[in-house]
């Protein structure tokens, strides 16, 4: 036998016995889940017949509780460990599929023999408990399998740092428990296995990548320094895949201390949360919050106003250039997007410290019970030192206490007395019961007129309770006058702001809206930031770790924002300046701008990787971002991209109906047509619907299947697909400078293979892609 079957026949057995500990271990479980399970259907069933009830005097209630408390202890204790074997057992049971995928044999300094070090997605200790069979991926020894090639390597446990030498580094691909491949591996986690992984069909779900994980990826995923951690990678160089298997590791790393519901994802829109919502279960772990920033404005300010929308916006953007106050409107985006603006409300707040806060009078039944000038008198007459919020609180309890004096005035009008005569059975009895409750001497009840002084109580509580309950919630506060105010050019000027060339257009489109009760996305951070500079901050502490992925997508004020919303969180700010496709972002700073944060509290890596996309795909879209030459793409090979110029609409729809149909034959089981705009994409659907087997998706769309789809390219962020094709990629749709960023999004969300149609001569952003990184077909061929 040749010493490499040999090796690889011991590598067989060894997996053939660390299945076989796998499989005892779970009919060991089954077997203690079955008692459990007994115990605890056993345990319900008897739960009060265990238990000694005895209410006749205060100890022996408290025997009672006592004895209560104990048994439900015992019951919850059972459910504990019942779920905590079931969690065993699903990771028993990944891993009995494939148990690990890696291998170092690591001799630490000062030992003789190296330690043989398997790794898998968790970890597995032998019969006895002694050692591991298996290191869970994100255990500190497994780093050194991430971090190093054979040789010196060092790697971190608390407050120790282990060095010795790594003598081999192995990689293996293990289904059903049966080694398919293994291969030795030098410097990065073999081109081979990931190879493999990527040039499988993409999933309508993301995977986990822990079994190819890349050192700078790893980076990421095990940072613990950093309060802010920014990651700025190209298209497909995995961001959110790290950002996804940190999660898993920050469970691991500070299990006990924080678990799923400490950590938060921000993500861009509900298909990416559909997206992504396997990869943690897929480890083992439990899915971190996953929201929008869109669905937070929502929860805050849906009910005050029509909320515009990111999406609307950039629909706007890309349809609306013909309106007259597009300028301004774009201006106004970018304006109110930077930290200036941020500026200028701080100064305003400071402002109002003194004068200018609007109140509304607080009314009952179109009676004003106080006029907004008195409850400003009172703000106003509070101590000027104190924050404002806290005059807010001190105004609202002094509002209270009025209340509560004008209640027992109100008690003694006529209308009072009528209207308890009107109260129902129900409130008669409640009132009967109360008296008896607070009277000793039975005759009282008897006594009419206190009956009556507790019906006009109930009467008038009533009639009041709504305008406490507005009290309470600072509903006196005029927030939306006061947004508005800040639009009046002589208030900016007082400010000590110059305003912008075009101020009064902007303000005009501002208040128009506002005017409308609408609230354009734009307005909606500086809105709350102002209602809570007002009225408090509203924070969020339960989060430890907020992630945001394609944070190009935010802004400065928006990062401050969140900052301040959640104040003890760490942050993952991932994304792609590149892919940035807002208005107020192509130009002007984002989340991802170094400049925002403090550089002590800091980390940043940077990926250049493109995992995502063939080679060919790679070196095309390089040309169509300005900053593309130092993306590298990772040697998977595949055809050029091409590009079909056609003439006639109709003649554009034939060549892409048939281009589908040549994919779907070559077997590729996601071909998504990406359109500029939602309105494009509803129309090339009227057109299409009827060659084609097609699917429509918009903004509200949650989820995706395998098949044909057609959507707007900005929802397309941050997923991928089998085959893209651009449906018009002419010069007339993407022309615009500003359009450039969504043009190289759209063709990088491509795997195998990237086609282009045009009706008209191609958009210029091809002008400085190498033509040899595409084939150009000519006219779209006629079926
Ligand atoms: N180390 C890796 N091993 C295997 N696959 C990987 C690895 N890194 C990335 N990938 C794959 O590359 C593809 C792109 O990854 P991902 O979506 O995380 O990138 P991204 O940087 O967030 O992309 P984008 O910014 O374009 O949305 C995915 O299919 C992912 O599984």
């Amino acid at each position: 036998m040749t010493e490499k079957n040999e090796e690889w026949q011991k590598e067989q057995q060894y997996v053939s016995f660390v299945v076989k500990e796998i499989k005892r271990r779970m009919k060991s479980i089954i077997e203690n889940v079955g008692h459990l399970k007994e115990g605890i259907i056993g345990l319900r069933k008897t739960f009060w017949e265990d238990v000694t009830i005895n209410l006749d005097d205060a100890h022996e209630v408290g025997e009672t509780f006592t004895s209560i408390k104990q048994q439900a202890e015992m019951l919850s204790e059972r459910e504990r460990t019942h779920k905590h074997f079931y969690k065993q057992m699903k990771n028993l049971e990944r891993l009995k599929d494939s148990p690990y995928f890696g291998r170092i044999d690591f001799l630490e300094d000062g030992e003789k023999q190296p330690e043989t070090v398997y790794i898998g997605i968790a970890s597995l200790m032998d019969e006895k408990d002694e050692d591991f069979l298996i290191y869970d991926w994100r255990a500190p020894i497994s780093s050194l399998y991430y971090n190093y090639s054979p040789g010196p390597a060092q790697y971190e446990v608390p407050e120790e740092v282990i060095k010795g030498n790594i003598e081999l580094k192995r990689q293996y691909i293990i289904r059903n428990g049966e080694m398919k491949s293994m291969f030795d591996t030098g410097v990065t986690i073999g081109d081979e296995m990931l190879q493999e992984v990527l040039s499988n069909t993409a999933n309508t779900q993301m995977k986990s990548i822990v079994a190819t994980i890349q050192k700078e990826q790893n980076e990421i995923i095990r940072d613990e320094k950093s309060k802010y951690l920014l990651v700025q990678g190209v298209a497909g160089s995995g961001k959110t895949s790290a950002a996804l298997q940190r999660v898993a590791y920050l469970l691991y790393r500070y299990r006990g201390k924080m678990d799923a519901d400490n950590i938060m994802l921000f993500s861009p829109n509900y298909l990416f949360n559909s997206y992504v919502a396997t990869v943690l279960p897929e480890l083992g772990e439990e899915n971190m919050k996953q929201s929008t920033f869109q669905e937070y404005l929502q929860f805050r300010l849906g009910k005050k106003f029509t909320l515009d929308d990111p999406f609307s916006q950039l629909e706007y953007l890309h349809t609306s250039k013909q309106e007259e106050d597009y300028t301004s409107r774009i201006q106004g985006i970018t304006f109110k997007a930077s930290l200036k603006y941020k500026e200028l409300l701080d100064k305003y707040v400071k402002y109002l410290s003194h004068s200018g806060l609007l109140f509304k009078d607080i009314t009952s039944r179109g009676e004003v019970l106080f006029t907004a000038e008195d409850i400003k008198n009172y703000f106003y007459s509070l101590e000027s030192s104190i924050t404002i919020p806290n005059r807010v609180r001190l105004t609202a309890e002094w509002l209270l206490k009025r209340l509560a004096e004008m209640e027992k005035e109100e008690r003694k009008k006529d209308w009072v007395l009528e209207e308890s005569e009107l109260l129902d059975k129900e409130d008669y009895l409640e009132t009967y019961k109360e008296l008896q409750k607070d009277s000793y001497n039975e005759d009282t009840f008897n006594d009419l007129e206190e009956e009556q002084a507790l019906l006009a109580k109930k009467v008038v509580r009533r009639r009041f309770h709504p305008v406490k309950k507005r009290i309470k919630q600072l509903k006196f506060i005029d927030i939306k006058s006061l947004y508005k105010q800040l639009f009046h050019i002589e208030l900016v000027e007082e400010l000590g702001y110059k305003p912008l060339k075009n101020w009064k257009e902007i303000s005009n489109l501002t208040l128009q809206y506002l005017e409308k009760n609408e609230l354009l996305y734009e307005d909606a951070t500086p809105f709350l930031y102002l209602t809570d500079q007002i009225e408090g901050r509203k924070t969020n502490t339960v989060i430890r770790h907020l992630f945001i992925d394609e944070a190009q997508d935010y802004s400065p004020f928006q990062l401050e924002y969140l900052k301040q919303l959640f104040p003890n969180s760490k942050m993952t700010i991932l994304g792609d300046i590149n892919q940035a496709i807002y208005a107020h972002s192509m130009e002007a700073p984002t989340l991802l701008s170094e400049g925002l944060y403090d550089s002590k509290e800091t980390g940043r890596v940077t990926l250049t990787r493109s995992y995502r996309s063939t080679k060919q795909i790679v070196e095309f879209t390089k040309g169509l971002n300005p900053n593309g030459h130092f993306i590298e793409a990772f040697n998977r090979q595949g055809e050029l991209p091409t590009l079909t110029e056609s003439n006639y609409k109709d003649e554009l729809h034939k060549g892409i109906v048939s281009k589908v149909h040549d994919l779907l034959k070559k077997g590729h089981e996601t071909i998504a047509i990406l359109c500029k705009t939602a309105a494009e994409s509803r129309e090339v659907y009227e057109d299409l619907k009827n060659d084609l087997d097609i699917h429509l998706m918009d903004k509200e769309s949650h989820t995706f299947n395998k098949g044909v789809l057609l959507l707007p390219a900005y929802l397309a962020k941050g997923i991928e697909f089998d085959a893209v094709i651009i449906f018009n990629a002419s010069n007339e749709i993407y022309g615009d400078e500003s359009e450039r960023k969504l043009f190289y999004t759209a063709c990088t969300r491509a795997m195998h293979e990237l086609h282009l149609f045009t009706l008209g001569n191609v958009t210029h952003f091809l002008d400085n892609v190498d033509q040899g990184t595409y084939c150009e077909t000519g006219s779209s061929t006629i079926l």
